[in-house]
């Protein structure tokens, strides 16, 4: 289980996250809703340990994650950033072989086992036959699956993705959200889309403005008027009819209101 408790992080005097608390319970899902800015990668690298909160904790399974050395805190947590890019000319296999870094014996070596990971967790996300294909010459859907397979090939306890269908089609977007479920990781996912939040997320929170606003199952959060408050727009909400999550339809902006 994660836990966020009253985390407070600032960068150059700026207060970006104040006293957000909250939850992820062991092998669930949840999804990390807001506006643009209000946080959600910031959240992300305070729980990864990448930006340091002044005041609060995050600990994993009651472990406080800024007690944890880099290697045993990288063997139980993957991040997937929303822009991996690297400039290096490394190809598929390397880059999956990248997760594989905290689990290794020998700093050099490949073992048979980080190679079948590998190949595993390229399988995991469609991408089988990929291996030696060059990064740069990766679609930006098939980049944002790799760096996916990266982080299954890491074996973490907690899997923490930013805007993961970002550049997928809509059938990726659903596989990689579904792959990600089937996983039975302990997940956290900032997310846009709040028909694939709903769809997919056993819990959401939602941030504006640096603090949690609500969180609970998606049916309960994801009401008109918490899209009106946080979003700034109008929607309507209905059950889905085969699954009963809800499904949001948004009304198109007016005239004379502002963007
Ligand atoms: N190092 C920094 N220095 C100054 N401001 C920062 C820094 N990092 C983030 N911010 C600001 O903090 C706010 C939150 O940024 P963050 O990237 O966490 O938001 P987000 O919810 O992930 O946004 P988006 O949906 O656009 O990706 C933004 O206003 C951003 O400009």
């Amino acid at each position: 289980m994660l836990a966020v408790t009253d985390v407070a992080v600032s960068a150059r005097a700026v207060r970006i996250l104040d006293g957000v608390t909250c939850a992820v319970a062991a092998g669930s899902l949840v999804g990390l809703l807001g506006p643009n800015g209000c946080g959600k990668t910031t959240l992300l690298r305070a729980v990864a340990g990448l930006a340091r909160p002044h005041r609060g904790e995050v600990a994993l399974d009651g472990d406080p994650v800024a007690g944890l050395p880099r290697r045993a805190a990288a063997r139980r947590m993957a991040l997937v950033a929303q822009h991996a890019e690297t400039d290096l000319d490394l190809t598929v296999r390397d880059v999956v072989l990248l997760g594989r870094i905290p689990h290794r014996r020998s700093r050099w070596a490949d073992s048979p086992t980080d190679l079948s990971a590998a190949a595993g967790a390229l399988g995991r996300v469609g991408l089988d036959g990929y291996a030696d294909r060059r990064w740069h010459t990766l679609s930006g859907g098939e980049r944002q699956r790799v760096q996916l397979a990266r982080a299954l090939a890491q074996e973490p306890d907690l899997l923490l993705l930013d805007e993961p269908t970002n550049h997928l089609d809509v059938r990726h977007q659903l596989h990689l959200l579904h792959l990600v479920r089937r996983a039975g990781l302990t997940t956290l996912a900032a997310l846009h889309d709040l028909n694939l939040a709903a769809m997919f997320c056993d819990a959401v929170v939602v941030l504006r403005a640096g603090r949690v606003v609500a969180a609970g199952p998606p049916a309960e959060v994801l009401t008109p008027g918490l899209i009106a408050e946080v979003y700034e727009v109008r929607a309507d909400v209905a059950a889905h009819p085969v699954t009963g999550r809800p499904v949001v339809t948004y009304h198109p902006p007016v005239d004379g209101e502002d963007a």
